[in-house]
């Protein structure tokens, strides 16, 4: 049940759990802000409490908002919105479900947590007809979540990719930009607030598949878990694939890819993280930094690029602000935004099937019949290749192979194959290729 009902104009009382990076952003805001947003939405938005860890690290949030029992919080009648920027999946699972259950709204930014648990909170959002907005879960202060479940909700999407992990954009950025060190950049990317609480959670993919399932679930209106999303993070990128990369005309950026794909007469669903080389001429080449892109592509529509900041506490902020008000306004007319639509229910193609192209290089002999065994070992599996180059390095030779497009896991064998061949000493990068190389 909701709780009573408002007196129109009267206040929308709001708790916000955590105060980290987000979540200090979201309280200055709402402090800083208060007439504005008050005005837009038609009654003021008050601050009824702010859950932490230790009171005495927050001087900028007034002492008396402040409590450590944040179960106590949610479970207050007057709080008429939950803003959960605390992150993890326990205990705020269990603090969602408490205020949903009791008709609160909830505005999270915790993607991992609607990865995981995503139905079960659905469920009770809808079962007390109460909002559950998450604008700041996928790609920080991109409006991405409202257009793809509300302005795309007429239109058929077919396809959604791009870059949702600012982090491991960073990452990337500053190492092949700057010649920075792997270790270096994450240290800075945590330094900025762009990294997860556990930053193997962005090196690792996690967070991205994370994201990757939300937007397959909402853009192909079928349950999609986080382990139904296959992941690679760029914990195991080295500077020889940027090298590699940078050699064809490429850089290496991590991608989100969901799409929806023919299988057998019937539809499916395919979600995959993974780095990839992509030709600099590409639109997603030129996201740095911390910098999030991301496209969708629609039937009727066509494609939409959407770029901006996707990670940092005021850009994520803004993004919690955003459903703040807009869950407030629903509130005071008694209405509600969209809940789940998992209709069309569509299976999840495996990673095995989905087709890729990938760069192989290798260290070999530096002699003749070399290139024969490797295009030998790619035609006995059935991989064609667009382009193959040999060079020279003395007694051994680098050799770079790219194929044309096959089942991903026939490449990944063949690639394990040419690893066993005897002129082959090492395989030195292997990675997926994405557009038009030059
Ligand atoms: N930092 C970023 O750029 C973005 C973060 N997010 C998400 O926002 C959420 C928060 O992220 P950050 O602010 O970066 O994390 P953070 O680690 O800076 O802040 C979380 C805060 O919650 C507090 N906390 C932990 N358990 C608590 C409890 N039981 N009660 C009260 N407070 C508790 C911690 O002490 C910490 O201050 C996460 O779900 C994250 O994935 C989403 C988009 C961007
Ligand atoms: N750690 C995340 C934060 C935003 O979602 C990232 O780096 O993208
Ligand atoms: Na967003």
């Amino acid at each position: 049940m909701r709780p009573d009902a408002r007196e129109v104009g009267g206040p929308v009382r709001v708790a916000v759990l955590g105060a980290g990076v987000v979540g200090s952003q979201v309280v200055r805001l709402l402090l800083e802000h208060g007439n504005e947003l008050a005005a837009r939405i038609g009654a003021p938005l008050e601050l009824a409490g702010v859950a932490v860890r230790r009171p005495n690290r927050h001087p900028d949030v007034p002492a008396a908002l402040l409590t450590t029992d944040a179960a106590a919080l949610v479970a207050r009648p007057d709080v008429d919105v939950v803003v959960e920027v605390i992150g993890g999946l326990e205990p705020t699972r269990e603090l969602l479900l408490t205020a949903l259950r009791r008709g609160a709204a909830v505005v999270t930014a915790n993607k991992a947590l609607l990865a995981e648990h995503g139905p079960e909170l659905y469920e009770a959002a809808d079962a007390a007809g109460a909002d559950l907005y998450f604008e700041a879960a996928v790609a920080g202060a991109i409006p991405l979540i409202r257009p793809i479940r509300e302005s795309l909700a007429g239109d058929r999407i077919s396809r959604i990719m791009g870059i949702v992990n600012g982090t491991t954009n960073f990452i990337l950025s500053a190492m092949s930009q700057q010649g920075v060190g792997y270790g270096e950049a994450l240290a800075e990317a945590t330094r900025l607030g762009y990294a997860e609480a556990d930053p193997t959670a962005d090196v690792d993919g996690f967070d991205a598949a994370a994201k990757a399932a939300i937007l397959a679930s909402i853009g192909f209106h079928t349950r999609v878990g986080a382990d139904q999303v296959h992941r690679e993070g760029i914990a195991g990128v080295t500077a020889a694939d940027i090298r590699a990369a940078r050699e064809i005309g490429c850089v290496v950026k991590l991608l989100a890819i969901c799409e929806r794909v023919s299988v057998g007469g019937g539809e499916a669903v395919s979600a995959r993280v993974h780095p990839v080389m992509l030709p600099v001429a590409h639109p997603l080449a030129g996201v740095d930094g911390a910098y999030n892109a991301v496209y969708v592509e629609a039937e009727s529509a066509g494609r939409l690029m959407f770029y901006g900041p996707g990670a940092g506490g005021a850009p994520t902020a803004s993004a919690v602000l955003g459903d703040l008000v807009a869950v407030a306004r629903n509130r005071l007319v008694g209405g509600r935004g969209p809940g789940e639509s998992a209709h069309a229910d569509l299976p999840v193609q495996p990673m095995g099937e989905v087709p890729a192209r990938y760069h192989v290089s290798l260290d070999v002999d530096d002699r003749s019949g070399v290139l024969a065994a490797v295009a030998g070992a790619f035609a006995a599996a059935g991989v064609s290749i667009s382009d193959v180059r040999q060079m020279g390095r003395g007694t051994d030779a680098q050799l770079v192979a790219v194929t044309h497009t096959a089942p991903d896991a026939v490449l990944a064998t063949t690639v394990a194959q040419l690893g066993e061949l005897p002129a082959v000493h090492r395989v030195t990068s292997v990675m997926r290729v994405m557009g038009e190389l030059r």
